[in-house]
């Protein structure tokens, strides 16, 4: 099975979660792509959608979904979201798109964060990929010399604009045996507006695209 067979399969599972009335908050790339197809099927049960970026707006409009405003929304009782790394205990690594900040606002908001992932993405320890922190552009060499001293080697992706108009630092050689504290020793550098570690807020469930699920 192709890692893409695989992301198709977490997505459609992810609507079973799916309530009439609801609204639905939307995470961003290739597998969620997958999980909005299959919410478009679902389109005139639903509330709306809350996005997470503009390529997630650009693609639930393209399908005929309404996307709300997070802020006149309400409740979101459902976040469906991809992720870069994922472990045992539902600790995330987000960021590889870019959409981290906007992802992590709805996932605090949302009542249940239902993740979905190929079978890659399941890690023993996080770090493997290199951790995206959005930072204010004024600090990104404040907020780099400060990483380094932690131990990590950031590099910045280079020409990338967040949809918020920030810059990212992904982090490398990074072995995150402590997700909780060092998302919050990251989170207290000044200049960082978001670390693409979710470890305070972990995924709630974890949907693994296998043959299985099909
Ligand atoms: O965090 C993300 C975007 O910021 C994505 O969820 C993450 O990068 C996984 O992407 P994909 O589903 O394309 O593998």
């Amino acid at each position: 099975m192709t890692k893409d067979e695989e992301k198709r399969i977490a997505g459609r599972a992810a609507l079973r979660y799916v309530e009439d009335g609801m609204v639905v908050g939307v995470g961003t790339g290739s597998t969620v792509a997958h999980f909005i197809d299959a919410l478009a099927e679902r389109k005139h049960l639903i509330e709306g959608a809350v996005s997470s970026s503009e390529q997630s707006t650009r693609l639930l409009k393209e399908r005929g979904i309404a996307v709300l405003d997070l802020n006149s929304a309400g409740d979101i009782p459902l976040y469906v979201d991809g992720a870069d790394e994922c472990d045992a205990h539902r600790c995330l690594i987000k960021g590889g798109g870019g959409a981290l900040t906007r992802e992590k606002i709805i996932a605090a908001v949302a009542k249940t964060f239902v993740c979905i992932i190929d079978a890659g993405k399941r890690v023993d320890v996080l770090g493997r990929f290199p951790l995206p922190v959005e930072v204010i552009p004024m600090a990104r060499s404040y907020v780099a010399r400060e990483i380094v001293k932690r131990g990590g080697q950031p590099v910045w992706r280079d020409g990338v604009v967040t949809d918020n108009g920030n810059w990212i630092l992904d982090v490398h050689h990074l072995r995150i045996t402590q997700p909780v504290e060092l998302e919050r020793d990251l989170n207290q550098i000044a200049g960082v507006v978001t670390v693409g570690l979710f470890a305070q807020r972990p995924a709630d469930i974890v949907l693994i695209g296998s043959e299985e699920m099909r």
